[in-house]
């Protein structure tokens, strides 16, 4: 709850500078933290009149303490539910309503006469579901109110001051006692799972490409940093492969955007099919993809883009019920003693694959390196 709460600060439900949709996601999410508001008060306000009732009982109040024991315990949390909802701003509405609750707890101790089980136990539920709520703030706030409210009521009953529980009292505050701070917990739970779940769905988004699904530039220079890292602990070996579409900007200009982005989305889908799953993936911008080859020398890192040249030459995109084939041109870079960071690995796979491109495209350049001078794979055809 406290996680909902909070974005009510940041959202603008009036949907003034966020737009309607904003506007609109930000009342869905108040809906929801009024709705588990409303049926965690059905059930604490509902348990919570049993030990009031047993004092009442007790004192032989008159009907209309009774009357309005059954309003706050049993007709209020729909009235609170019906209210917040039908507001243009169901979070404000909702706190009011839980400072309501408050103010009505405090009136309860006072008119229990300081009733010392029932009232502690009042205070203590109130305060955890505050808590849980809004957090410190919400409950300090909410507890200046209650202490206000059953000092007036206090001054209003006379002054009335029966601390000593009976039996009847403790036996009362039972079901609240064993069932509410449960029910919270599981709540509690619950949400957290969620917002755990969250993080990990907005981790993935924030590491992948939306168009291909594969790692985006900045995981894919991460996972590239660390083989680079790992090479300088161990020595061992690793390599890059980058690749781009042949003449891309011409399938896009003849065939249209949404063909490129077909077309980006079945290499996508070769690579994955070609590789590993030690290797990374990644398109790193336009049509310009890469490979992280971990465990992996410059001949076998040579012999994998040579695989994935022929696996795209094979292979076709339909568009528009058109068969559409095309080429890729590959340049690849192992890692070396005179690598000195990610960035001259990069520029040496970089260089290889403008080799490629200016040899004729649809071939594989080796950057030369301490394995040897560069080298570039045949067409294949
Ligand atoms: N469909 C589509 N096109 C894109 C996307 N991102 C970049 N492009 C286009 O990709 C094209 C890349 O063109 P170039 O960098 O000239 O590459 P090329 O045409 O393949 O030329 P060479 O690499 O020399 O063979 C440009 O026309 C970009 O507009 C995308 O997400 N989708």
């Amino acid at each position: 709850m406290q996680t909902e709460a909070g974005s009510s600060k940041v959202s603008n439900p009036d949907g003034g500078s966020g737009g309607g949709t904003m506007a609109t996601a930000a009342r869905d999410s108040h809906l929801r933290f009024v709705g588990r508001v409303y049926r965690l008060r059905m059930l604490g306000l509902g348990l919570g009149s049993l030990p009031v009732a047993s004092v009442l009982y007790q004192q032989g109040a008159s009907w209309w303490l009774w009357a309005l024991l059954m309003f706050s315990g049993f007709a209020w949390p729909h009235l609170a539910y019906g209210l917040a909802r039908r507001s243009l701003h169901p979070i404000h509405v909702e706190y009011a309503s839980l400072t309501a609750d408050a103010a009505m707890g405090g009136a309860w101790i006072a008119l229990m006469g300081f009733n010392l089980l029932p009232s502690a136990l009042l205070v203590s539920m109130m305060a955890m579901d505050r808590i849980s709520a809004g957090g410190w703030r919400l409950c300090l706030k909410t507890l200046a109110v209650q202490v206000a409210c059953c000092l007036a009521v206090w001054w209003m009953t006379g002054f009335r001051f029966q601390p000593a529980s009976s039996m009847l009292n403790v036996a009362a505050c039972l079901p609240m006692l064993v069932i509410y701070p449960a029910w919270l917990s599981v709540v509690n739970h619950d949400l957290a799972r969620r917002v755990r779940q969250q993080n990990r769905q907005l981790d993935q988004l924030t590491r992948t490409d939306p168009l291909t699904g594969l790692a985006n530039r900045t995981h894919w220079l991460e996972s590239a940093r660390s083989e680079w890292l790992r090479f300088q602990r161990n020595r061992r070996p690793a390599a890059l492969i980058l690749l781009d579409i042949d003449g891309f900007k011409q399938i896009n200009d003849r065939y249209g955007h949404a063909a490129g982005d077909q077309l980006l989305s079945d290499l996508a889908r070769i690579l994955q099919r070609g590789l590993r799953d030690v290797d990374t993936t990644g398109r790193l911008g336009g049509d310009e993809f890469g490979v992280v080859l971990p465990e992996t020398d410059i001949e076998r890192a040579a012999a994998v883009a040579e695989r994935l040249r022929l696996l795209a030459a094979n292979a076709h995109s339909e568009v528009g019920g058109e068969k559409l084939t095309w080429t890729l041109s590959l340049g690849v870079a192992a890692v070396a003693e005179d690598i000195q960071d990610i960035a001259a690995w990069m520029r040496q796979a970089d260089l290889a694959l403008y080799r490629a491109k200016s040899q004729g495209r649809n071939r594989v350049s080796v950057a030369p390196g301490r394995s040897g001078p560069a080298a570039a794979g045949g067409r294949g055809e």
